[in-house]
């Protein structure tokens, strides 16, 4: 099979077979005339090209779905130290004199910490309830149990934990006691037995004034049935992780372990190990990035993302392509030029990518890049080399002046504030981000429209939210005409307050992005000085059950799953 014309279907062989046959075309340009004509929508072979194009789809549909199964930003979390291993209660024969007590103590038991991890952005890898190890029991020959295993959980930077519920097992018993109607002298018994072992060669009953002893000792060492104390006492723990954690942080502490019998006067007792309380705790995401882009699906907001700092954010021509908040690091240097990127030349879509690697590694090669014909912004003059001078990979020699993270979210549905698709996730995971870009797509028919609307959910979700967007990016400006971009452009114009820019750009062919990172770089270094604003609490929090629930039914056609019409990237109805 020969690669004559651009048009087949995207298998591996053929286009091997069309790197080997093809003289003129390398296999590069040959995916981007793909990409390119599957861009404009005007394939001639079409059946060919239909069916490979479904088939691409619902892969990416099925990965789609598998990620946003796993992006969470919300977790109530039941955490419990492990149980502490219990003392024994072992008598050492002795051939001349009485046995003596030799059982070794328990061992505590596991505790959770918490720490911090720059590789993760969801929760989803928190299990819905952690405890520790178990301490493992002593035994004879003053043999200590081992200790339990500790926990580490990692969670993003940006998590806020609070604790919402604490129960211990001691108040539980008391409670499960008044409802029995137990009378005093029950309750002793039901305690001891709770406490204490027995050895078995004790026979019979252990004596009151044997357990009474034992108790007082364990009182004197702290050690007898410990409260839990209230939240008026000891206040919820509240974590807020901004910041990398250098030390873990202990969430639990696991129970200790029982104390062998040679501690007790009585050689016949050793005491169980504690269990400690079982505490409920939230966890909520909310990322940090300096920059945070807001946009509908579809705008090229992971495009921009990835032309300005090289995280390999997914692109592709579809809704709801991203899922998962990412953040990137934009670094500027002195000379204003500034990197993070990989200098690629065209922010291709995802796909079109991982073919050229899949090819690369077949062909055991690099493919190298080839120049592609840019496309001007809506007529102007800026051109791509204006935008190469000021991108560079190479930071060596170079003092740096400023660096930010951006973070690309997921795109944001009209009613997003009310919790609609992926709506509170991606407005909480903006929220702390003190600067705001809004990316509007020019191509749409009125992106003028389309910013009141933007406008409209973050205020509806925090008011005061959008004073923070003090940026507007006019995306896809390679798509539209001079007379088509100027009219829409002057709409934005219009629709923004005093003080916004407007900026008209090419995410995908890198034009324009350098006055863009010089406005991000100066709103960032003015809002570092201005400190954090705080904005008011949500006005109306929906239930969290509420929320999950309208997670897990959320779907590529969020619009239509919660009654709304379906958003259109083409036509840009709603
Ligand atoms: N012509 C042109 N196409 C662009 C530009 N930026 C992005 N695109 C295309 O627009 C489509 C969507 O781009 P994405 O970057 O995935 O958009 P997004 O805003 O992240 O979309 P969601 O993740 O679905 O919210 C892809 O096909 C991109 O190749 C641009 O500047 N010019
Ligand atoms: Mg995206």
């Amino acid at each position: 099979m020969s690669v004559s014309l651009p048009f087949r279907p995207l298998c591996t062989r053929c286009l091997r077979q069309g790197v080997s046959s093809s003289s003129s075309r390398s296999p590069l340009a040959f995916l981007r005339s793909y990409s390119n004509h599957y861009d404009e929508g005007q394939p001639e072979d079409f059946a060919d090209i239909a069916g490979e194009l479904k088939r691409r789809k619902r892969k990416a549909d099925a990965k789609r779905r598998q990620y946003g199964a796993t992006f969470v930003d919300h977790a109530v979390v039941t955490v419990r130290g492990g149980k502490g291993g219990s003392g024994a209660s072992a008598l050492a024969a002795s051939l001349r004199g009485p046995s003596s007590p030799c059982g070794g103590n328990g061992g505590p038991g596991g505790s959770i910490y918490l720490t911090t991890s720059s590789s993760l952005t969801s929760l989803a890898s928190l299990s819905k309830r952690l405890i520790g190890g178990q301490g493992s029991s002593g035994s004879g020959a003053f043999k200590h149990g081992r200790r339990g295993e500790d926990l580490l959980i990692k969670v993003p930077i940006g998590t806020i934990v609070r604790e919402m519920r604490r129960e211990g097992e001691e108040e539980r018993m008391i409670r499960e006691e008044e409802e029995l109607g137990l009378d005093q002298e029950e309750k002793r018994k039901r305690k001891w037995q709770r406490w204490f072992i027995t050895h078995p060669s004790a026979g019979g009953e252990v004596s009151t004034k044997e357990y009474a002893e034992s108790e007082s000792l364990m009182r004197r060492e702290g050690r007898w049935s410990p409260r839990t104390p209230s939240f008026e006492e000891s206040p919820p723990v509240i974590l807020d992780l901004s910041e990398p954690v250098n030390e873990p942080i202990l969430l639990a502490q696991g129970g200790a372990g029982g104390l062998g019998n040679p501690f007790f006067t009585s050689p016949r007792i050793a005491s169980r190990g504690a269990l400690p309380p079982t505490q409920t705790f939230e966890f909520e995401l909310k990322l940090l990035a300096d920059v945070g882009l807001v946009g509908f699906p579809n705008a090229g907001k992971s495009t921009i993302l990835r032309a300005l700092t090289g995280r390999k954010a997914e692109v592709a021509g579809y809704q709801f392509t991203t899922l998962n908040p990412q953040i990137g690091v934009v670094r500027v240097w002195e000379d204003g030029t500034w990197g993070g990127g990989e200098g690629i030349e065209v922010v291709e879509e995802t796909w079109v990518e991982r073919e050229r690697e899949e090819l690369e590694r077949e062909l055991g090669e690099v493919i190298p890049p080839e120049s592609t014909p840019i496309p001007r912004l809506m007529g102007s003059t800026v051109s791509k080399e204006a935008s190469d001078v000021s991108t560079s990979t190479n930071s060596s020699a170079k003092i740096e002046r400023i660096r930010f993270t951006l973070s690309d979210n997921p795109g944001l549905l009209p009613s997003a504030s009310q919790n609609v698709g992926l709506g509170h996730s991606f407005l909480r995971s903006i929220e702390r981000s003190p600067v705001l870009v809004y990316v509007l797509d020019l191509t749409r028919p009125s992106p003028s429209e389309d910013l009141l609307t933007l406008q409209h959910e973050l205020e509806a979700y925090k008011p005061g939210l959008s004073d923070r967007a003090s940026v507007v990016v006019l995306n896809k400006g390679d798509g539209v005409d001079e007379e088509v971009g100027k009219e829409r452009l002057e709409g934005v114009h219009k629709a923004v307050t005093d003080g916004t820019e407007v900026e008209v750009l090419s995410g995908k062919y890198g034009l324009g992005l350098e006055k863009l990172v010089e406005l991000l770089s100066d709103r960032v270094a003015k809002a570092r000085l201005e400190g954090p604003v705080e904005l008011d609490e949500l006005p109306a929090e929906v239930p969290v059950q509420e929320e999950r629930r309208s997670r897990k039914h959320w779907s590529k056609d969020d619009g239509v799953a919660f009654g709304l019409k379906k958003f259109s990237a083409e036509t840009g109805e709603q």
